[in-house]
């Protein structure tokens, strides 16, 4: 379980969330949802130890995190940020490797170099392997990472907008992807998302932030109402169910208003 106690973030006067508390179960699948600019990628970064919060305290299976011994608190983590881009003179199959850094000596096993070959084949990506990743499209940059991530095996997975540049089928791939390894190894897995019908397709879990506050957490079946996305997005919807009981969120022509306040 990753725990979060009265979290509190900034960037100087700007405050960007206040006395924030979760907890996340292992083997599932947390979906944080919510405006720009409102927080999502900096509690990320918070998680994962690289921005240190003014207030509160982070805990993975009751330790701390304790930026003396960053090195180790991240081993656990496969984390995927938004809008990396890959302009390194690597192939697919070695930057894959690279999430596996830490186990790499100068001559390469068997077992991790069939471990990526694996990782990518899963993904349909093993045609791209000997390619450098400076040639390849966005979609396909974003596919590499989710793969150099898968390849941590880690025990908390975070993934920030990572289906940003995907087409529907890899869409599919990455999150169904994602969703099975979760539940079979029990990771953390935590992903930021904007489009409110995959957050609510895959979340086992939804956290919808806005401004600063934790505004509602729980099923998305319970959470997701017209009046939390009026509320969160000032935005007029309709919120169906499909045959399988997942809401989805139908936006109407002209339904925003310019100001969220
Ligand atoms: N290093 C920084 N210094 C100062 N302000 C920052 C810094 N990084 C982010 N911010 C500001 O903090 C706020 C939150 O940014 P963050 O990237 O966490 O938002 P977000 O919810 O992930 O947004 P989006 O949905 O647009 O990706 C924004 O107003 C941003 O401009």
């Amino acid at each position: 379980m990753l725990e979060v106690n009265n979290l509190r973030l900034a960037f100087d006067d700007l405050v960007l969330a206040d006395d924030i508390s979760f907890r996340l179960d292992s083997g599932q699948t947390h979906v944080i949802i919510g405006p720009n600019g409102t927080g999502k990628s900096t509690l990320l970064k918070t998680l994962f130890g690289d921005l240190q919060p003014q207030q509160g305290e982070v805990r993975f299976e009751g330790e701390l995190l304790n930026r003396k011994h960053l090195g180790e608190w991240r081993q656990r983590f496969g984390y995927m940020p938004q809008d990396i881009r890959l302009d390194v003179g690597l192939s697919v199959l070695e930057v894959v490797l690279l999430g596996q850094l830490d186990a790499l000596s100068l001559k390469l096993g068997n077992r991790l170099l069939e471990a990526a070959l694996e990782a990518l084949d899963q993904i349909g990506l093993l045609h791209l392997a000997s390619r450098d990743v400076r040639t390849l499209s966005g979609g396909q940059c974003q596919m590499v990472l989710f793969a150099q991530a898968l390849m941590r095996q880690p025990k908390i997975l975070m993934l920030d907008e990572p289906v940003s540049a995907l087409d529907l089928h890899f869409q599919q791939v990455l999150l169904d992807h994602l969703d099975k390894n979760t539940k079979q190894h029990g990771w953390v897995s935590i992903m930021i998302l904007h489009d409110l019908n995959l957050a609510a397709q895959y979340a086992d879990n939804l956290l919808v932030l806005k401004e600063g506050k934790l505004v509602a957490q729980g099923a998305p079946k319970d959470i997701l109402t017209p009046e939390i996305v009026h509320e969160v997005y000032g935005v007029a919807a309709e919120v169906m169910q499909d045959s399988a009981g997942v809401p989805f969120v139908r936006t109407q022509r002209n339904g925003h208003h310019a100001s969220l306040k």
